[in-house]
C-alpha cells in the first residue's frame, strides 16, 4: 500500500464537509469538486522531475526549474470533467484524453463507451481524474487501457475511494500512484460509496439520478 497517498490537509477536510452534504447545490458542488481536485493535483505532481534552466529577469539571470516531462490528463466522462479545469490550470501544457465508462446498473461494472487514444503518443505521465473509486471496476479499466498504450507513470486522482476499491487496485497494479481526499468503509447494495457523497456526475451536471 505504499503508493496509496490518503490526502491530510486542513482544507481538504472542510472541502469535503461541503461536497459530502446532500442540500449542496451543483454549482456549489462543482466549485468543491474542483478545489479538492486542485488540491490533490498538488499532492500527486510533487515529484515531477524538473530540469534547470536560467531565466533573465529584469534584474538578472534567475535559476529556476521547468517540468521536464510529458503529462496527459485523462478524465473519466463524466464525472472526472469536474477535476479537469483546475488540473490545467496547475499544468497548462498537458495534454486532455477522455475516456468514457459508465457502471451498468444491475451488476456494477463499467461499460466502455468512448475511446480515442491514439496508437502511439502515450505521455510519459498520465494523470487519472474521476471523483469516485467505489468497486475499483472504472479504474481498473482505465489503468489497463493506459498501460496497453505505453503509459509507463500512472497516477490515479480521486476524491472518495471506498477502502475495498482503493485496496483492489493497490493490490491489482502495484506500480501505480493512488491519491485520494478520503478513504469511506463501505458500499452499499447498488455499489455506492458509503458515507459517499451519491453520484458525482448527477451532482456535477444537475442529471436526476437514473437518467
Ligand atoms: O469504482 P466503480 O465501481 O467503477 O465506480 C466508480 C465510477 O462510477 C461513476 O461513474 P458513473 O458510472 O456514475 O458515470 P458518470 O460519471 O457518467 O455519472 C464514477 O464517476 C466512476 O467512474
Ligand atoms: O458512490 C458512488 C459510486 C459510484 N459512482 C458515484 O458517483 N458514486
Ligand atoms: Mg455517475
Amino acid at each position: 500500500m505504499s503508493h496509496v497517498h490518503v490526502l491530510q490537509h486542513p482544507l481538504v477536510s472542510h472541502h469535503l464537509c461541503q461536497l459530502r452534504d446532500k442540500r449542496t447545490r451543483p454549482s456549489e458542488f462543482r466549485s468543491a469538486v474542483s478545489r479538492l481536485a486542485m488540491l490533490i493535483g498538488v499532492r500527486a505532481t510533487d515529484d515531477l522531475p524538473t530540469q534547470p534552466i536560467t531565466i533573465p529577469t529584469p534584474v538578472a539571470d534567475a535559476p529556476c526549474h521547468e517540468l521536464a516531462t510529458d503529462i496527459g490528463i485523462v478524465p473519466v466522462l463524466r464525472a472526472g470533467l469536474g477535476m479537469v479545469d483546475p488540473l490545467l490550470d496547475l499544468i497548462p501544457d498537458a495534454s486532455v484524453w477522455h475516456l468514457g465508462l459508465y457502471r451498468n446498473e444491475q451488476t456494477a461494472e463499467p461499460v466502455g463507451y468512448y475511446d480515442k487514444l491514439p496508437k502511439k503518443g502515450a505521455p510519459n505521465v498520465a494523470l487519472i481524474l474521476d471523483p469516485m473509486l467505489a468497486t475499483g471496476g472504472s479504474i481498473d479499466m482505465v489503468v489497463r487501457r493506459l498501460m496497453r498504450w505505453g503509459v509507463e507513470d500512472i497516477r490515479v486522482l480521486s476524491i472518495i475511494a471506498s477502502q475495498a476499491g482503493l485496496d483492489r487496485v493497490a493490490k491489482d497494479f502495484p506500480h501505480i500512484k493512488l491519491f485520494v481526499a478520503a478513504v469511506d468503509p463501505s458500499l452499499n447494495e447498488q455499489a455506492f460509496i458509503v458515507p459517499g457523497l451519491g453520484d458525482a456526475g448527477d451532482r456535477i451536471f444537475d442529471t436526476p439520478q437514473n437518467d
